[in-house]
């Protein structure tokens, strides 16, 4: 049998950084008595993913601290914050958190290709563009 030369397969390449910030919140709309109708607090993990070309020279997507900078205005806004105080932010599920953060976040020069919000150690909720 004659071998056939492997292609060298084309790489979609993304980049995570994980942040932290502590909060609570309630959940205005839950049935009466749902615990989560009541304040409480989460240690939120945030997870921001870009897509994108690798540069040649650098190497990287983009500088890790690029991310950094572009949630430090965000950590700002919602560290030891109740939520539902925030500004769009007033039924603070996962759910809306993690669409109300992909609106503000802005990486120059990059696309964020997926946020996850995770409230607990179990529980998260992802967005990413429609057409992904
Ligand atoms: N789809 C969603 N469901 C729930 C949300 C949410 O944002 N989206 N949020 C909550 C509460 O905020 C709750 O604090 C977190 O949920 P849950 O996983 O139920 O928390 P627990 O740690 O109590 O979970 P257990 O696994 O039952 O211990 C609720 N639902
Ligand atoms: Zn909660």
């Amino acid at each position: 049998m004659e071998a056939v030369p492997l292609k060298k397969p084309t790489l979609v390449t993304e980049i995570s950084k994980e942040f932290t910030f502590e909060a609570a919140h309630r959940l205005p709309n839950v049935p009466v008595g749902h615990k989560c109708s009541r304040v409480h607090g989460h240690s939120y993990r945030i997870e921001i993913t870009i897509r994108g070309p690798v540069h040649p020279q650098l190497g990287w997507i983009v500088d890790f601290a690029e991310l950094n900078a572009a949630w430090q205005p965000i950590h700002a806004q919602l560290d030891h914050q109740l939520l539902n105080d925030v500004p769009g932010l007033e039924n603070p599920t996962s759910e809306l958190l993690a669409a109300w953060l992909f609106e503000r976040l802005f990486i120059p020069g990059t696309r964020i290709a997926r946020i996850r919000v995770a409230e607990t150690c179990t529980s998260s909720c992802t967005v990413f563009p429609a057409e992904d």
